[in-house]
This record gives structure tokens, C-alpha cells and sequence, in this order.
């Protein structure tokens, strides 16, 4: 599955997990909307849930900027949108804190449910923390990926949800 980021570019660099894959040829960034290929938009504020349906795309695309500017009208990018269910981030910024994951997750993610844990492992692998990510989610990320369609994703996304 080829990777592809729509870079802002205004969050830390040395910490922009972006850049790094980009650097390790994993990922490839894309400094303006038009420039960025259609794919699937890995988008938080999509109404419909990522899930092994839309496993037949070429390209899963996300917008790495900081969460600050990540508003709605972002993510206007070419192609279907998906948010990604419930899952928590793994990095030692926003350890613990559900759905708000940073780029290289949000990929990982995304390539588990859609079959392609080999690529999310490698992608993860460039990381120290990046097995943390896997660990912290491996049952809901094995049972997403079992799932027909987003209507599934989103019943066992209840289960994890807290009233
Ligand atoms: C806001 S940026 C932050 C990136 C961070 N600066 C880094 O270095 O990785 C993270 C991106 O990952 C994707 N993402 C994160 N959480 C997501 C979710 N719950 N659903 C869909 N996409 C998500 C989105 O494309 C989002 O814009």
C-alpha cells in the first residue's frame, strides 16, 4: 500500500514522525493539496469508520500538522474519508490518549485493519516506541480487521467506549 502525507509542516520536525518515514523511503510527503494524490483521507472527523471494505485501495493518505490546526476544512484532500476507530496512541506525547494518534500510527492502524500488518510492523519498526502502539491495541485491532464493513467496525467500537 503505497503511504502518502500531506505536509504542513507546522509541528516540531524533529519529532514529525512524517518525515522520518519519508526519510527511511516508507512514505512519501507532499507539501500542497493539489499535489497530493486521491486515496483514502485518513481524517478524524470522518463520519465513516476505516475497515477491511475499503481494503482494495492504492493509497492511504494522511495530513501531518499539528492537532492545533487540525480543523474539519484540513482534511479537504482528494478521495474517500475515513476516520479510524477507537484506538490509543502508543508515543510517549500523547501515551494513552484514544484517537488521537500521530502519523505514523494513524498508518499502522489503518494498514492492520486493511490486512497489511507486515507493512504496519515495518513502518512501526523505525520507532523505539513503535511495538508499544501494537501492544496497547492488539485485540481491537484484530477484531477490526475481522469486521465486513464500517457498521462492524463501529458495534466493536462500543465495546471500548466508556459511558
Ligand atoms: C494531526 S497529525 C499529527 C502528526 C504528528 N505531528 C506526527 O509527527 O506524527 C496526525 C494525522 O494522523 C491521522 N490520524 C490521527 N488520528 C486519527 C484518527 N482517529 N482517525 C483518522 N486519522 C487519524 C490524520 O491524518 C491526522 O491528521
Amino acid at each position: 500500500m503505497e503511504l502518502h502525507v500531506r505536509y504542513e509542516g507546522d509541528d516540531d520536525p524533529e519529532k514529525c514522525t512524517a518525515r522520518k518515514l519519508a526519510r527511511f523511503g516508507l512514505a512519501e510527503l507532499h507539501r500542497s493539496t493539489p499535489a497530493t494524490p486521491p486515496g483514502i483521507v485518513l481524517n478524524p472527523f470522518a463520519e465513516r469508520a476505516l475497515s477491511p471494505a475499503d481494503a482494495d485501495a492504492e493509497r492511504l493518505i494522511a495530513l501531518d500538522c499539528s492537532w492545533e490546526t487540525a480543523q474539519e476544512e484540513a482534511f479537504d484532500l482528494d478521495g474517500p474519508q475515513r476516520s479510524l476507530p477507537f484506538l490509543v496512541a502508543g508515543n510517549p506525547v500523547n501515551y494513552g490518549t484514544p484517537f488521537q494518534l500521530n502519523t505514523v500510527e494513524a498508518f499502522a492502524g489503518a494498514l492492520w485493519i486493511l490486512g497489511e500488518s507486515a507493512q504496519a510492523e515495518e513502518i512501526l519498526s523505525k520507532f523505539r516506541w513503535g511495538e508499544t502502539f501494537l501492544d496497547l491495541n492488539a485485540e481491537p485491532l484484530r477484531r477490526y480487521a475481522d469486521c465486513a464493513d464500517s457498521a462492524e467496525v463501529l458495534d466493536v467500537q462500543d465495546d471500548y467506549l466508556v459511558d
